[in-house]
């Protein structure tokens, strides 16, 4: 076994056993950072909660040993009677049935592999341009135009639809479940229900019910994009006039008795329903964060306009083809996702089986946690982590050759996977918006970036977005006629 740089840790009982819920306990610690609890704890916590588990993994190395080297152990859910209540229990991200989920991970691996990532390109050259005309056209609504694209790229590749305008639909019904489900899932009192599954049968007034409201108040969004979307690209194929999209290619594969074995509707709505839900919101969280560190760092922004002009020019936009020679807008991209992860404690795993690691024993049932943004913050990999620095992953003199964060979008048999997609997205939005802005602060000029940033990480779970605004100021009229 590999040396670890933390003193190896004595066998269970829990070492530093706390009553509560550990998003409890971190909400209440203010002052710490992701980064300090690696330095307060070790690369590894183990906490117990009302007799649960909850196992903290702030070390990489530690995470990559257990969640992808005994992935087989670790890659349970915990059965969360929230997700039930908000109608996602049996949608990818939470299904904690084995045979389901690898059911769900086959489906996804042939529709979003890197193979077929060129496939959803075109889509996303013609999302990232009408995101540039939107921040030309409503320069005021920022965050909303970064949603946008993030919803409208999803869209299209699940249902074949295209977003063109703010009441479209399924741009509306999008936007409204991440508003109202994220919020519940999120929320710190979240917990109280997920150990005390029976809070959920208890009347509203009681004291920890209020999450459960909250869920209840949240189903029929849910719901009606489990249904609307099936009904309206089942609708679109008798008539045959539906577009090609993941749905279409289901709904025929099932139709012709070709689907995977056991695959049935239900699973393609719960797959496509969760696709939009988790997928857009991490989008749109990176674009945001990456706008605001553009804003931060001119200089950053003017090499990559530059790798741009010299490799682009000044008479098309940018495309895929342009990737391999934009090394620079790579680094970007990279030190975006490790600056500001968008789901920062990732999504908890639920280890299937007793464990001993480190001579830890890991009871089964646990809680286990990859402290994503603190293996981002880990000084021991990157120099100064707090600060943006999109150097820090080229070779000298530049850089450092620092790896890419790849916890970034988790481990083992749970890991994202959106990746590729969600890696190309983001790569031609930000190249398109580099190309046509110039991007400034509107924000006091004292900011320090190494205070909780815009985007707000909250320790109980997703980042989100705090409005801010910045300065998009078009670089060139003619690449701004060749916009859609
Ligand atoms: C910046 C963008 C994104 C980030 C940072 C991100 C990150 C993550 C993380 C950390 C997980 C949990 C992995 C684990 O449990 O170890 C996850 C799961 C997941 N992501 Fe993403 N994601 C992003 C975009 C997307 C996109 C675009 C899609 C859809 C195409 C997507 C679909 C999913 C699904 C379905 C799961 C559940 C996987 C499972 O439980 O088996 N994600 N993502």
């Amino acid at each position: 076994q590999r040396p670890s740089k933390h003193p190896p840790l004595p066998p269970g009982p829990p070492r530093d056993p706390i009553v509560g819920h550990l998003r409890l306990i971190l909400a209440d610690d203010k002052e710490l950072l992701f980064q300090d609890l690696g330095k307060k704890y070790g690369g590894i916590i183990h906490l117990s909660s009302l007799g649960r588990s909850v196992i903290v993994l702030n070390d990489l190395e530690m995470a990559t040993d257990l969640l992808d080297g005994r992935a087989s152990k670790y890659s349970g859910r915990l059965k969360s009677p929230l997700c039930d209540i908000v109608g996602l229990l049996h949608t990818t991200t939470f299904l904690n049935d084995e045979k389901d989920h690898q059911l769900h991970r086959r489906v996804l691996q042939k529709h979003f592999n890197l193979g077929m990532a060129s496939s959803h390109r075109p889509i996303q050259v013609r999302a990232a341009r009408m995101l540039a005309q939107n921040l030309i056209s409503a320069p005021s609504s920022q965050l909303e135009v970064l949603k946008r694209f993030a919803i409208a790229v999803l869209v299209q590749i699940s249902y074949g639809h295209v977003i063109e305008t703010d009441d479209d639909p399924y741009f509306t019904m999008v936007y409204d479940v991440i508003h109202h489900v994220l919020p519940v899932l999120s929320h710190p009192k979240s917990s109280a229900v997920d150990l005390i599954p029976l809070l959920r049968y208890l009347p509203s007034w009681f004291p920890g019910t209020y999450c459960v409201e909250l869920a209840r108040s949240a189903r029929p969004f849910v719901d009606q994009l489990y249904q609307y979307p099936i009904t309206d690209v089942i609708g679109q194929m008798e008539q045959g006039t539906a577009k090609p999209s993941f749905l279409v290619t289901q709904l025929e594969a099932l139709q012709r008795g070709e689907a995977d074995h056991g695959m049935s509707m239900e699973h393609i709505q719960a797959i496509s329903t969760i696709l939009q839900i988790v997928g857009a919101e991490t989008t749109a969280v990176s674009l945001s964060a990456f706008v605001f560190a553009m804003a931060l760092h001119p200089e950053c922004q003017k090499k990559a306009q530059e790798e741009i002009d010299k490799v682009v020019g000044a008479h098309r936009l940018p495309d895929f083809s342009d990737r391999l020679s934009l090394p620079y807008l790579e680094c970007i991209l990279q030190e975006t996702l490790r600056w500001c992860p968008a789901t920062p404690l990732g999504v908890p795993h639920l280890s299937l089986e007793d464990d001993i690691y480190n001579g830890m024993l890991i009871p089964k049932g646990s809680i286990v946690i990859a402290n994503v943004r603190g293996m981002g913050l880990d000084e021991s990999i990157y120099t100064d982590p707090l600060i943006f620095n999109p150097d820090r992953f080229l070779r000298g003199p530049s850089g450092r050759g620092e790896p890419h964060l790849s916890a970034s979008f988790g481990f083992g048999r749970r890991i994202c996977p959106g990746r590729f997609l969600a890696h190309d997205s983001i790569w031609i939005a930000v190249t398109t918006v580099l190309a046509v802005f110039s991007i400034s602060k509107e924000f006091e000029d004292d900011w320090d970036e190494t205070l909780p940033t815009p985007i707000k990480q909250k320790l109980d779970g997703n980042s989100t977005l705090l409005p801010y605004r910045c300065h998009l100021q078009p670089r060139n009229g003619a690449l701004q006629s060749l916009l859609e």
